[in-house]
């Protein structure tokens, strides 16, 4: 379990993580969801001891994020890739893997079986400058988990990636969980916290706003369903609450209805609520 006490980070003026607390529970997949600039890699990078913090605790399992023994229990892949573009995959995880305590015997066990985990066994061979966007991606990945961490923190995993990496990314995150992993990811895309995430943090401006399972925002501060309908008679907006009796009585009072629209409220429409921007501004 992850344990988030109060932190508080600052950069100069920018107070960038304000009393943020929480837990996460082990073997859950937990997104922090929030715009650009809005604390997510500052608390990661607390979370797994890259830098420390200015007031508040964080622990591991009971551990200093900053020991060494928290640290072989934490794969990181951050937000910029982080390989040697002129190295092959398989010479990049030879790197990573010497900066653990993987015994020499196991390393080349440990490369196969990640390569294979990302989908990039064929590409073992080939220097890393010839990959794409998102092949860099699964690679970064690979390498995080070559000692088998049991956290997992991905730094907004998905930008500048192509769509079939994004799915394979995404399959190898539900697979992380099926291994019993915890799953750390940052993104202010809702889409994917609302696909993949067990629990989900909303963050703004350093503050943690709200948290909870996706039903649980989504019936906290979604709001009702908007019901639109088109007729002879115009439009007509209703609330999921009216729909059964105004929505049977203004489909009974037309000859004609064009159509019908349903908005149910997401993520997007959670983080509207509650601070009255969209998350994509
Ligand atoms: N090393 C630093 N020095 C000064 N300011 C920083 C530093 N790191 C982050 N900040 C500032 O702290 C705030 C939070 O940044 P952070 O990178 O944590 O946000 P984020 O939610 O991860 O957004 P993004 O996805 O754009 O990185 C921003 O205002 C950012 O400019």
């Amino acid at each position: 379990m992850i344990q988030v006490n109060a932190l508080n980070k600052r950069f100069g003026s920018i107070h960038a993580v304000k009393d943020i607390s929480l837990e996460i529970p082990a073997g859950q997949i937990f997104g922090l969801l929030g715009p650009n600039g809005a604390g997510k890699s500052t608390s990661i990078s607390i979370m797994t001891g890259l830098i420390g913090c200015d007031s508040g605790s964080v622990t591991l399992d009971g551990l200093n994020p900053q020991s060494k023994k928290a640290r072989l229990k934490i794969g990181l892949i951050p937000q910029s890739i982080a390989l040697y573009e002129e190295l092959s995959a398989l010479d990049n995880l030879s790197f990573f893997a010497s900066l653990y305590d993987i015994p020499k015997k196991k390393i080349s066990e440990k490369m196969e079986w990640a390569l294979d985990f990302v989908g990039l066994s064929d590409r073992a061979n080939d220097r890393v400058s010839q990959f794409s966007g998102g092949m860099k991606r699964r690679l970064n990945l690979a390498a995080s988990i070559l000692h088998d961490p049991d956290y997992i923190f991905m730094d907004e995993p998905t930008a500048g990636v192509d769509p079939q990496s994004r799915n394979k990314l995404f399959e190898n995150v539900l697979k992380l969980k099926e291994l019993g992993k915890t799953v750390i990811y940052t993104t202010h895309y809702m889409e994917e916290a609302q696909k993949l995430c067990d629990k989900v943090g909303i963050i703004d401006h350093g503050q943690l706003l709200a948290l909870g399972t996706v039903d649980e925002l989504l019936s906290r501060y979604g709001g009702d369903t908007k019901v639109s309908i088109s007729s002879e008679q115009g439009v007509k907006h209703f609330e999921s609450g009216d729909v059964s009796k105004d929505l049977i009585e203004a489909l009974k009072n037309s000859n004609k209805v064009y159509d019908i629209s349903m908005n149910r409220p997401d993520l997007e429409t959670v983080f509207l609520n509650l601070t009255g921007r969209q998350l994509r501004d």
